[in-house]
């Protein structure tokens, strides 16, 4: 306790306390590289947590526990040597706190706890890491932990755990103002031991963000995979599918960012797909999909005034929709009626009721929408 009036802050600053604001002590000492541990701090409120983050993240320890929590601040930049094989086995098998803070002892605490059911919960802000801390834990799982069966099987299952990041990536992940991978989505992933081995592994999606397939804020995009279709397709494919550049589509120009193939290109992510078991027959229908969602999103429509003074509309672009009704192998007079009118079931009759401008906008992105979130929801929900 320190009964001083004056108290030096930084450098050669002083300035006067006030009448009984007396009563402050001095910062404990953390040394320059701060505490493992935060609950060895002697104070414990934000201020001091705070700096025992900040002196050890200027000493690149982006990692530090809070007992048996791990709090990790993100570098935005690889840290040398701080993953990797070797890594990993240097944590396995050791309890948490006699390394290092690591995200690979809490894999490795998490593992040794086995049986017992364990859960690793990550969270955290948007581009706080949380994706990354994720496939790093499965990095550490895959690296030390053998899988089940054969070597080939191990091999298979290993390789599947992995390659399920790039693509649940692809159609779930776009780039936002904050993060040019963020995921859109939660996302819940069991990993199913038996005798201390992997034997699968199953991934639950769940709240995709649907507006971001028809619309982007400024600066943001649509999820990645549009752009490495369009990116990784040859000349005859787009043929196939009446497909044009990226920037030529309504919904992936709107937010006025750049329209380049970005991060897993075309190809790996056809790989990705087939590592996972994803037939060339369910693989053309994927494109389909995404191809008719881009098409759908260059409708366009035309006000017609009809009797009664009453409004409705008329579609400026026949090519679109055909290509849609093509793609998803349904008649386009169908797509074209559900676009522009509400359809009314009796028992003995339907009605068919003219859409407004603005509501046939909203059919056409509704459709495009369930065509979108039906793919993701269905299509990647690999078990293993
Ligand atoms: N441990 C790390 N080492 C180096 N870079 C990292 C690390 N963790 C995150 N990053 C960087 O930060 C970026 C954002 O991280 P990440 O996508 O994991 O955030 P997030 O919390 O999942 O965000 P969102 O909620 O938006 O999906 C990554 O693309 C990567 O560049």
């Amino acid at each position: 306790m320190l009964p001083a009036t004056q108290w030096r802050v930084a450098r050669n600053q002083t300035f006067t306390l006030g009448p009984g604001e007396g009563n402050l002590r001095s910062r404990q000492d953390l040394g320059k590289t701060g505490v493992e541990d935060m609950t060895q701090l002697e104070d414990l409120h934000e201020a001091s947590l705070l700096w025992n983050l900040k002196l050890r993240y200027d000493n690149g320890l982006i990692y530090t526990y809070a007992g048996s929590i791990l709090i990790a601040v993100n570098p935005y930049k690889m840290v040398a040597d701080a993953y990797g094989i070797e890594m990993a086995k240097t944590y396995s098998g050791k309890p948490l706190g006699a390394l290092p803070p690591h995200l690979f002892a809490i894999g490795s605490a998490a593992h040794a706890a086995l049986p017992s059911s364990q859960v690793v919960v990550i969270s955290g802000e948007s581009g706080s890491g949380k994706t990354e801390s994720t496939k790093l834990v499965m990095q550490y799982l895959a690296a030390v932990v053998p899988g089940g069966g054969s070597a080939v099987q191990q091999a298979v299952i290993t390789e599947q755990i992995l390659e399920a990041a790039p693509l649940l990536e692809a159609f779930g992940n776009a780039r936002t103002s904050r993060n040019d991978n963020s995921s859109r989505f939660g996302k819940y992933l069991e990993v199913f031991f038996k005798s201390g081995a992997i034997i699968g592994a199953k991934i639950t999606q769940y709240l995709l963000e649907k507006s971001r397939i028809v619309t982007q804020a400024p600066g943001e995009r649509n999820y990645h995979v549009f752009y490495e279709l369009l990116g990784g397709l040859s000349e005859a494919e787009r043929t196939k599918y009446g497909l044009l550049e990226a920037d030529k589509y309504f919904y992936l120009n709107q937010g006025a960012s750049d329209c380049s193939p970005g991060r897993v290109d075309w190809i790996s992510l056809q790989g990705a797909m087939q590592v996972l078991g994803v037939s060339e027959s369910e693989r053309e229908g994927i494109v389909n999909v995404l191809a008719s969602v881009l098409h759908l999103g260059n409708i366009y429509f035309h006000r017609r005034q009809l009797r009664h003074g009453q409004e409705g509309v008329e579609i400026g672009s026949e090519a679109e929709i055909k290509w849609a009704a093509h793609l998803l192998q349904i008649p386009s007079e169908g797509i074209l009626r559900s676009l522009t009118s509400r359809i009314t079931e009796t028992r003995s009759e339907r009605l068919y009721t003219p859409l407004s401008i603005d509501q046939a906008l909203d059919a056409r992105d509704a459709l495009a929408k369930a065509l979108y979130s039906g793919l993701f929801n269905c299509r990647f929900s690999p078990t293993w």
